[in-house]
C-alpha cells in the first residue's frame, strides 16, 4: 500500500523577516513557507529558534518583513492568528495563569461561548488525556515541572487550535511522558511546529529547519537535516 498523501495546511509565510533585539540582529534573511504537517526546528543554544517560532503566532513581531498564517498578517490580525495558533512554552510557568489545575485548564475555554455545562466535561477530558485527572483540585504551583508542562499542553489543546507550536516541550519530562507526548503529537490532526534539542523526537517529521546564527542554514527532510547537524556539531 502506498503512503497516505502528505497533509498540507494553510501554513505560514515568512518573507524577508529579520528580528532585532536590543541592538542585536537575532534573526535575518528568513524566507520560508511552512505548510507541512509536522515541522521541526533545531540548532545550537542561542541560534534563534525560539525567536523564530514566537513570530508564528504574533507573540513577537518581525522588525522587518512579514509573517502570515493562512494569509493573515500577525501584525494586523493578531487576535485571529493567536486564536488559531496555540503555543506551548518551554517554561510552563509562563503559561499557567490560575491557582487551581482545573481552573487553569478551564480559563481559555470559558471564553469560547460553549454551553456552560460543557466546560467541566471538556476540562476533565483534557486532564485525563495527560494523566492529570487526579490533580484537578490541586494548586497548580505545587505540581512537578513535568506535570506543569503537561498541564500547559492540556490548556492549549483544549482550545482546539488549528496549529500547535511547541518550544522544547520535553525538557522537564521523564521518559514515560516523553513517549506519551510523542504519541500525542503523532496523533494530532493539527499542524505541529516544534523546536527541540531531542533529535529523536523529530524523526519522522515531514521537514526540519536548522537555524544557525539567526539564519536558516538547512531545510529539508528530517533525516537529512538531522544527519547534517550531527556531522557538524556531534
Ligand atoms: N528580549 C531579548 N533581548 C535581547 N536579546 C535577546 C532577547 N531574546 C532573545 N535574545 C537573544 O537572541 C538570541 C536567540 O535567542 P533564542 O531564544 O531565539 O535562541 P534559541 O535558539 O531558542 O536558544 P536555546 O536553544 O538556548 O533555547 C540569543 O542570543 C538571545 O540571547
Amino acid at each position: 500500500m502506498s503512503d497516505p498523501a502528505p497533509r498540507a495546511h494553510p501554513g505560514f509565510g515568512l518573507r524577508a523577516v529579520s528580528v532585532r533585539r536590543e541592538q542585536r540582529t537575532v534573526l535575518t534573511g528568513i524566507d520560508v513557507e511552512l505548510t507541512e504537517h509536522r515541522i521541526g526546528v533545531i540548532g545550537l543554544n542561542g541560534s534563534g529558534k525560539s525567536t523564530l517560532v514566537r513570530l508564528l503566532n504574533g507573540l513577537l513581531l518581525p522588525t522587518t518583513g512579514t509573517v502570515t498564517w493562512n494569509g493573515l498578517d500577525t501584525r494586523r490580525e493578531a487576535k485571529r492568528v493567536r486564536r488559531a495558533v496555540g503555543f506551548v512554552f518551554q517554561n510552563p510557568d509562563n503559561q499557567i495563569v490560575m491557582p487551581l489545575v482545573g481552573e487553569d485548564v478551564a480559563f481559555g475555554v470559558r471564553n469560547l461561548g460553549l454551553p456552560r455545562a460543557e466546560v467541566p466535561v471538556r476540562v476533565r477530558a483534557a486532564l485525563d488525556r495527560f494523566g492529570l485527572g487526579d490533580l484537578h483540585d490541586r494548586e497548580a504551583h505545587t505540581l512537578s515541572g513535568g506535570e506543569k508542562q503537561l498541564l500547559a499542553l492540556a490548556g492549549v489543546l483544549i482550545m482546539e487550535p488549528e496549529v500547535v507550536v511547541f518550544d522544547e516541550p520535553t525538557t522537564l519530562l521523564d521518559l514515560r511522558n516523553v513517549r506519551r507526548l510523542g504519541a500525542e503529537i503523532a496523533a494530532l490532526d493539527q499542524q505541529v511546529i516544534m523546536v527541540s534539542h531531542d533529535l529523536d523526537a523529530l524523526a519522522g517529521f515531514d521537514r526540519v529547519l536548522r537555524v544557525e546564527d539567526g539564519r536558516v542554514v538547512d531545510d529539508g527532510p528530517a533525516d537529512a537535516v538531522i544527519t547534517g547537524y550531527r556531522r557538524r556539531w556531534g
